[in-house]
């Protein structure tokens, strides 16, 4: 059904598609919200952009839990153990979890698209910046309080990494339930090439939605097996006491205007 209808026009069907949450009428500011699409074209080179150093440590990894939008796997963030820095941040910005947004399908499922591709789920690494704050939560409220990596996932090859986070799920099949989950390196989540990404300042894609966040977005994906992101669908967004169940799929929140923002591309 989806076969052969252009990006942009499976975009028009994902507007039948049920939003995740009822999107708030006015965001404080709203003038620098996520996701967004990147026109590759429209992006400029910048010389100045560094490479990315991601420096984690498996030993940080503590739980794995289902919080109503996505699964998340959180780190051990009191000390500088697993950072990120370079790249366009002039901090080091602490890892403090990382989570998924995906489809119903393989036809769509990632929050920002590339010249409207669609990518069937988009991994999220958020960071906040050490250098200037001391809490996350305090982070989260500040302009460049946060580093967000994004990188998209394609169906292709079984992902063995991912494969010890696939294993947890059923787990945490409901909403606010979690296990402990350790030893988990997310570097083996990122693609060879960490080079190649653009960058431009935007928002949280959920609540409180705060422009708070420096998006670095990798130019290549990782590849994941079909059976692997089927299970991810296998989540739900309701409670273990609630009688009607909801899978939890289409966990991403619609395109948001580029407002003159300028997308930097740290490769011509
Ligand atoms: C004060 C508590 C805030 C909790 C919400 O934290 C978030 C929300 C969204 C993202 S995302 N999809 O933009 O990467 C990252 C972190
Ligand atoms: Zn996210």
């Amino acid at each position: 059904r989806m076969c052969g209808m252009s990006a942009c026009s499976s975009r028009f069907v994902l507007s039948q598609v049920h939003p995740m949450w009822q999107e708030p009428l006015a965001i404080p500011g709203g003038n620098r919200q996520s996701p967004i699409d990147i026109a590759v074209r429209n992006s400029i080179f910048d010389p100045h952009l560094r490479p990315l150093v991601a420096k984690y440590d498996p030993r940080t990894c503590q739980q794995i839990w289902n919080n109503g939008y996505s699964f998340l796997v959180e780190y051990d963030d009191t000390m500088d153990k697993s950072t990120l820095s370079g790249g366009p941040l002039e901090d080091r910005y602490r890892l403090c979890q990382f989570h998924f947004h995906w489809g119903e399908n393989n036809a769509w499922g990632s929050e920002h698209t590339v010249d409207h591709r669609l990518y069937p789920a988009e991994l999220h690494l958020v960071h906040w910046n050490a250098d200037r704050y001391s809490l996350f939560e305090e982070a989260v409220m500040e302009e460049n309080g946060l580093a967000v990596i994004g990188v998209f996932l394609k169906v292709g090859k079984r992902h063995e990494g991912l494969q010890k986070l696939v294993d947890a799920l059923p787990a945490v099949r409901h909403r606010d339930s979690m296990v402990e989950f350790t030893k988990f390196d997310p570097s083996c989540l990122l693609p060879s090439n960490m080079e190649e990404y653009w960058t431009y300042a935007g928002s949280l894609t959920t609540p409180p939605l705060t422009e708070a966040v420096c998006w670095i977005i990798l130019k290549q994906p990782i590849e994941v097996s079909h059976d692997q992101l089927a299970v991810f669908r296998s989540l739900l967004f309701t409670s273990a006491e609630e009688e009607v169940q909801k899978s939890m799929v289409n966990n991403f929140r619609s395109q948001q205007p580029l407002k003159g923002r300028t997308v930097r591309s740290s490769f011509s």
